[in-house]
Parts: structure tokens; C-alpha cells; sequence
């Protein structure tokens, strides 16, 4: 499934965040968005799942304009991984994970539902099948974020949108989730657009890199070509060298300090 985004807009209140964001993302792709902390990142995942509705431009999900979709539709076709688990007392990783919609959106909301095939094969390929039946909030923050993984492959959609699928793990499960939505996306052919903030990661793990800065895609393309130290300088404000990995063939960003304020404006100005 493809993604169409055109000169989106958005703002919270008066604080405009989104500035004309125009970007499309083809069936099939691993896209990482990457920026600054508050660049937008979130915002506009939120804006593709249909969470928030852009003050003007447009998103097209394979040509169907996303505003003419139900959230049921959306549900249908783009799953999200969540920052948060729903709060609700007792609730077993097994249960949230078969009744995911429901328990994000309320009995009358329900958005979708997963067979007990789904759930299965979900909990399995997140490596989550031993923890079923614990009580999510006696979960580590590692065991949670996997649990939320297996939520959104549940959903069994052609689109995952992830923020930060590798936050709160360590170096070993960063690796493995991160693998595995690979393999995901090759066995299900997945379009996936994911945050990412470990630039290695995404160098090494999408295929496309795409850059925010200052509320428009200020670098979009591979990661061979766009990891420079340019793009450490102007869009994350740090000094630093790019190196190539020789055993992936991947860009890795060395980051040596931070600009200062002075050299940050320069680069402002100069665009
Ligand atoms: N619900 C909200 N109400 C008001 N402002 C918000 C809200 N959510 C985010 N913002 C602001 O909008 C800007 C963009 O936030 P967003 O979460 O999209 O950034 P991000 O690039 O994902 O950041 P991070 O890397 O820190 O997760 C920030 O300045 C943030 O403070």
C-alpha cells in the first residue's frame, strides 16, 4: 500500500509544526524518519494513522483520500505502534493483544479484532508467546515495548507506522526488534514508516531516510547518500563523521560535539 503526503500542514493550537510536508512512500518501502527532538516526527505519524487532522494538504492511502476513510477502514489497513498500553487493571498481554482495537478505542469504538491465529502468530513472531497470560503492568519496559509490536502485527494491516520500536530495549532486542520488522516486512510485503532516533539503525535498517527539519523534509534518500556530515550539522545541530561499515556496507554517524548556537544560526540562514 502507498502513501501519499502533499504539502501537509499542521499546527497545536498557535505552534505551527508541520509546514508543508509532501512525501510518498511506495508499497513495499522501509522508510526511517528521522530529526531533532519536537521536529514533528510523531506528528506526522499521527497525522498518517488518521489520529489528527491536518490543518491543510492531503494523505492518500493508494489514491483514497485518508479523510474520506472510517477509522475502521484506516484500522483495516494501517496498524500503529503505540507509545503506551491501555491502562486497564488485569488485563493479560494474550487479552489486549487478541482484542487490541478494542481496548483502544471501548466496546462501542471497537476498530478491529485479531482471530486467535493472529494472536498467536503475533505473539510468537514479537518472541512474546511466554509472557501471554502476565498481567501487562507487571511487565519490564523491554518485555512492554515488545508487546506493543505484537499489537500492531496483530492487526495484520499492510502499513506499520512505528515510533521508536527499539526504545527502552537493550542493545540486543534494539537488534532483534528491529530484525524482525525486516522479516516482517519481507513475509507480509509491509510498507513500514518508522521514527527512528539511532541514526545506525536507520542507516541500517531502511532502505530510505527521510529528514525533518524545521517543519518540511529538509533530506529524503538513501542512506548511503543522505547520512553526511552536512545532515549531522543541519538537522541535528552536531559536529561529526560519517564512516561506511564495512561488514553491512552502511553508513555510521560518529557525532563529535554539539554546535554551537552561533554555527546552528549560520546554518539557518544559509538554509
Ligand atoms: N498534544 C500536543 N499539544 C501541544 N503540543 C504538542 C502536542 N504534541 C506534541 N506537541 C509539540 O509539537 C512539537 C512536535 O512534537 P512531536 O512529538 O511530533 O515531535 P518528535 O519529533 O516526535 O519529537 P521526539 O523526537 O522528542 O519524540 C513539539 O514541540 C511538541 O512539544
Amino acid at each position: 500500500m502507498s502513501i501519499a503526503i502533499d504539502s501537509l500542514h499542521f499546527s497545536y493550537g498557535s505552534q505551527p509544526v508541520l509546514n508543508g510536508v509532501s512525501l510518498t512512500v511506495e508499497q513495499g518501502e522501509f522508510v526511517a524518519l528521522v530529526g531533532m527532538n519536537g521536529c514533528g516526527k510523531s506528528t506526522l505519524l499521527r497525522l498518517v494513522a488518521g489520529l489528527l487532522t491536518p490543518s491543510s494538504g492531503s494523505i492518500t492511502l493508494d489514491g483514497d483520500p485518508l479523510r474520506s476513510l472510517s477509522r475502521r477502514q484506516v484500522a483495516r489497513r494501517m496498524a500503529v505502534l503505540h507509545q503506551t498500553l491501555p491502562p486497564v487493571p488485569g488485563l493479560t498481554v494474550r487479552q489486549l493483544v487478541r482484542q487490541g482495537g478494542y481496548a483502544h478505542r471501548g466496546p462501542l469504538g471497537m476498530l478491529w479484532e485479531a482471530s486467535t491465529g493472529e494472536t498467536d502468530e503475533a505473539l510468537a513472531l514479537t518472541g512474546v508467546a511466554h509472557l501471554a497470560d502476565r498481567v501487562l503492568d507487571t511487565l519490564s519496559g523491554g518485555e512492554r515495548q515488545r508487546v506493543r509490536l505484537a499489537l500492531a502485527v496483530a492487526q495484520n494491516t499492510r502499513v506499520l507506522l512505528l515510533d521508536e520500536p527499539a526504545a527502552h530495549l537493550d542493545v540486543r532486542h534494539q537488534l532483534e526488534v528491529l530484525t524482525l520488522v525486516r522479516e516482517l516486512r519481507q513475509a507480509r510485503d509491509l510498507t513500514v514508516v518508522s521514527v527512528l532516533h539511532e541514526l545506525d539503525h536507520a542507516a541500517r535498517f531502511a532502505e530510505r531516510v527521510v529528514a525533518l527539519r524545521e517543519g518540511v523534509v529538509w533530506a529524503d534518500g538513501d542512506p548511503r547518500e543522505v547520512m553526511t556530515p552536512a545532515l549531522l550539522a543541519e538537522v541535528f545541530g552536531v559536529a561529526g563523521r560519517v564512516v561506511v561499515d564495512e561488514l553491512h556496507g552502511t553508513p555510521r554517524c560518529l557525532p563529535d560535539h554539539a554546535l554551537s548556537d552561533h554555527s546552528l544560526s549560520d546554518l539557518s540562514m544559509g538554509g
